[in-house]
C-alpha cells in the first residue's frame, strides 16, 4: 500500500513505523495541507494533525479522491461536510476517536454498562475521568466525547459537560499530565459503592496499528466507515 501521511508529529512518526514493519511504503510526509501534486500515487492518506488544519487537509485528501483515515480529534462540528465529500466524490473515509482495539472494546463494554446502569440512576452518580499528557490541545479528549455519546445514546441522561453538573449531565474532568499516552476511567458512584471501568493505553503503538489496520481494510473500499467495521465488533 502506498500511504501518504499528512501531519508528521508523535502519532504519524508512530505509524510510519508499523507501516514499514508490515511491508507498506511511506510516499508522503508532511506537515501541511497537501497539494494536488503532492498526492500523485497515494493510494491511502492517514491524517493525525491539529483541530485547526483536519478540515483543510481532508478536503483537499477526498476532493482528490484520497481514501482517507482521520484521527485528529477536537474539531467534530464539520464532520458532516466532511461526510458529504465523501460521498460526493465516490471515495472512502473513515474517522475515529481513537483507533485501537483495546479502546474500540472499552467502548461496546462502556455502552453495556450504561444500558444496565440507567435504572439505578437515582442511586449512582456518573462521571467521566480523562488523563493525557501536557501537549494535548483540546479538552476532554475526542475519546472521552465517545464514551459520553456512548453513555448518552443507552441512558435518560441529557448531556456531558467539563463544567456543568446537574442530575442529567455527564461530567468530565480531563488531566493533564506529563507523558500520559491516555487513561480513560468511568465511574458510578453511590453511597455504598463504586463501579468502575477503564482503560489505559501504555504507548501510542495501540492507536498507531489501530490506524494502519484501517487504512488496509479502507484500501479497496468506497463508502464511510467506522472502526466497527473494521473490528467486526457488532
Ligand atoms: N484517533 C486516535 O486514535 C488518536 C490517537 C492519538 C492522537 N490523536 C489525535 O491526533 C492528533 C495528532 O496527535 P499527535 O500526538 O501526533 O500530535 P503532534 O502535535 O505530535 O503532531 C501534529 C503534527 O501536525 C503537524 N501540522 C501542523 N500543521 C499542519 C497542517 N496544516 N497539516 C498537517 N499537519 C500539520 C505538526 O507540525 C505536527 O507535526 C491530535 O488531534 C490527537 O488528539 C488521535
Ligand atoms: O494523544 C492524544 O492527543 C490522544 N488523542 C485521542 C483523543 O483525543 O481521544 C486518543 C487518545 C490519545
Amino acid at each position: 500500500m502506498k500511504v501518504g501521511l499528512i501531519g508528521y508529529g508523535k502519532m504519524g512518526k508512530a505509524i510510519e513505523n508499523i507501516l514499514l514493519k508490515r511491508g507498506h511504503e511511506v510516499v508522503l510526509k508532511i506537515s501541511h495541507t497537501p497539494t494536488v501534486e503532492e498526492l500523485k500515487g497515494v493510494e491511502v492518506a492517514i491524517e493525525f494533525s491539529k483541530p485547526e488544519f483536519a478540515y483543510d487537509n481532508l478536503k483537499v485528501l477526498l476532493e482528490n479522491n484520497v481514501k482517507t483515515i482521520c484521527g485528529t480529534t477536537g474539531w467534530l462540528n464539520k464532520q458532516g461536510e466532511i461526510n458529504q465529500l465523501t460521498i460526493a466524490n465516490k471515495t472512502a473515509y473513515i474517522y475515529a476517536s481513537n483507533f485501537s482495539l483495546g479502546v474500540n472494546l472499552f467502548f461496546e463494554l462502556n455502552k453495556q454498562l450504561a444500558r444496565m446502569m440507567n435504572k439505578y440512576l437515582n442511586d449512582y452518580k456518573i462521571n467521566i475521568e480523562e488523563i493525557h499528557h501536557t501537549q494535548k490541545l483540546d479538552a476532554p479528549s475526542g475519546t472521552a466525547i465517545t464514551l459520553a455519546e456512548g453513555i448518552l445514546d443507552n441512558t435518560n441522561l441529557n448531556t456531558w459537560s467539563l463544567d456543568e453538573t446537574g442530575d442529567t449531565i455527564i461530567p468530565i474532568e480531563a488531566k493533564r499530565i506529563e507523558n500520559v499516552p491516555g487513561t480513560h476511567i468511568i465511574q458510578y458512584t453511590s453511597n455504598v459503592d463504586t463501579i468502575e471501568i477503564s482503560h489505559t493505553a501504555h504507548s501510542r503503538e495501540g492507536f498507531a496499528l489501530g490506524a494502519v489496520i484501517a487504512a488496509e481494510w479502507i484500501w479497496d473500499k468506497q463508502g464511510i466507515y467506522t472502526m466497527n467495521d473494521v473490528l467486526e465488533l457488532n
